[in-house]
């Protein structure tokens, strides 16, 4: 597998904190990467230096062979690099079609903006928009509730629009942060069964920084663990599962919780 993203010595630092310490990885193309680590090890500063919301204070970072270190947020989505968040971010008062429709641009902070279609946004240049979102609706079993506003949706529902909103921009990149926060057990399963599609569905990688620790080892190719902002481990679930280093730190959060 070739590499899609290359993130090498990147550091982000808030005021005497560093957040991420010298982190470096490759994303391979398809590939579903799990990133874990105890809570504040940094994984979500990760994901933000990764898709331009947060400022790194040095390294590098080489995305489907380009140097995006310098690019903002919206230029790295325009390249493919799209995300969820921990909590829901949809604009609630708006329907399900609406919120697919930010989507297609890359600048989801301006409403406005995406309603011309015609400027939208897609990382693999197709030319039909309103096909993709189709396709995404049908996909993710959400025709019933295009019409719908978000805000009547179930939070399980939300992260499957959260999903299409990233997939409608047919992006090469998708990070996924906390998906399975506050679902069901059943939601879970089919959120996995959701999950392990998506890279032969939409010719896609994934990272995920989920806590449930099964889903990831059963889930990801490779795993990343970070600890106080350091990668102390890479390597699949059983590697990961026997690593003294990682049983270290897990520990560590079990005593101080
Ligand atoms: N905007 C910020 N300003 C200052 N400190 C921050 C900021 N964002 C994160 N931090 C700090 O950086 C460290 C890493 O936080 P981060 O949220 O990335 O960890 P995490 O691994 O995602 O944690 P969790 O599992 O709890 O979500 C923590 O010490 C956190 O308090």
């Amino acid at each position: 597998m070739s590499s899609l993203l290359t993130v090498e010595n990147v550091t982000v630092q808030f005021g005497g904190l560093v957040a991420v310490d010298k982190v470096s990885l490759t994303i391979a193309e398809g590939e579903i990467r799990g990133l874990i680590g105890p809570n504040g090890a940094g994984k979500t500063t990760l994901f933000n230096a990764i898709s331009g919301l947060a400022p790194t204070r040095s390294g590098r970072m080489i995305f489907a062979g380009a140097d995006v270190t310098a690019l903002g947020a919206p230029d790295r989505a325009a390249r493919g690099i799209r995300r969820t968040f921990q909590t829901v971010q949809l604009v609630q008062s708006m329907t399900v079609f609406e919120n697919l429709l930010l989507g297609l641009h890359s600048r989801a902070d301006n409403p406005l903006a995406a309603l011309f279609v015609g400027h939208a946004v897609n990382a693999r240049g197709a030319t039909d928009p309103m096909a993709t979102i189709t396709r995404v609706l049908d996909y993710l079993d959400l025709a019933p509730r295009v019409d719908h506003l978000v805000s009547t949706l179930s939070i399980a529902e939300q992260r499957y629009v959260e999903i299409g909103q990233a997939l409608v921009a047919s992006p090469r990149l998708l990070m996924l942060d906390e998906p399975t926060a506050g679902l069901s057990p059943a939601q879970v399963a089919r959120l996995d069964d959701l999950i392990a599609r998506l890279p032969a569905d939409w010719n896609v990688s994934i990272v995920l920084v989920e806590h449930v620790i099964p889903l990831v080892v059963k889930l990801c190719h490779r795993i990343t663990v970070l600890d106080r902002g350091r990668v102390i481990a890479e390597g699949t679930g059983e590697q990961i599962e026997n690593d003294p280093a990682v049983q270290e730190a897990y520990l560590g959060e079990r005593l101080n919780a």
